[in-house]
């Protein structure tokens, strides 16, 4: 009886941070894709294929935000959590990250109907993507909120990435690159300010262990993202 207690019992909440942190070994900051970008070696075509498959990301962000905000009956929670989907959508169509994400497209040589019409989203960037905006839908609250926190992970694969896009892509103009500066600002402080929402309301052990698995999920939707443009770009494989 007393041991199957222990076992159930809730980890510390240093000892719960330090799970999810574990978590970041999985992140798709070193996937092979993200590596010949920062490389410099993908060709105009690959990176506009990258930024048109993000695009499919980005633009369902706000959709994933809403289900969380719709599953959860917690007042304080659902307060903050809507600023997350005007940082995506803006307060008028010309002010969001959503319309940033276009101006990024639009500086590595993408219209802009084919980037909305979605002609370039591979059939695993949208499994992927589609399969977070359902865990969000179907999963409680928290988990979803918890799936998020790859947030912690993506400071420095943000700067990094800048760094090198204009190092290596001189040919982008600069104001393609306010995606990432405005983001920049903001990811570490929402990350944190993630992290401790999810580490005081995951007080069971099978609460913790689901945030776990839920961070650990997101992870593999934005690796599967990658390796589906590294498996269409990559090794000589047929490109569109
Ligand atoms: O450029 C990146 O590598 C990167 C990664 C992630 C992430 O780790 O999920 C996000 C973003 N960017 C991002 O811009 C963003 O708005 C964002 C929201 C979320 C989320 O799960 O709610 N992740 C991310």
């Amino acid at each position: 009886m007393s041991v199957t207690l222990e076992a159930d019992a809730p980890l510390s909440e240093a000892d719960f941070r330090q799970a999810l942190y574990a978590l970041e070994s999985s992140y798709w900051d070193r996937h092979p894709f993200h590596q010949r970008m920062h490389e410099g070696l993908l060709d105009e075509g690959e990176l506009r294929l990258w930024v048109a498959n993000r695009w499919y990301y980005q633009r369902c962000l706000p959709q994933k935000d809403a289900a969380i905000v719709a599953n959860c009956p917690l007042p304080d929670v659902r307060r903050q959590w809507l600023s997350r989907i005007v940082y995506h959508d803006g307060t008028d169509a010309s002010s969001g990250g959503a319309e940033k994400w276009l101006r990024l497209a639009e500086a590595v040589g993408l219209r802009k109907d084919e980037v909305l019409d979605e002609r370039l989203v591979l059939p695993g960037t949208r499994f992927a993507v589609d399969a977070y905006v359902d865990f969000a839908r179907r999963r409680p609250w928290l988990e979803a909120a918890a799936s998020g926190l790859t947030e912690l992970f993506s400071p420095g694969l943000l700067a990094h990435r800048l760094g090198r896009l204009r190092e290596h892509y001189p040919w982008i103009a600069e104001e393609g690159f306010e995606y990432f500066t405005a983001r920049i600002e903001v990811v570490g402080p929402e990350g944190r300010s993630l992290l401790d929402l999810v580490a005081r309301h995951a007080v069971t052990r099978e609460q913790q262990e689901a945030c776990v698995k839920a961070l650990a999920f997101k992870c593999d939707v934005l690796n599967t993202v990658l390796n589906s443009l590294d498996y269409h770009t990559g090794n000589g494989a047929a490109r569109s």
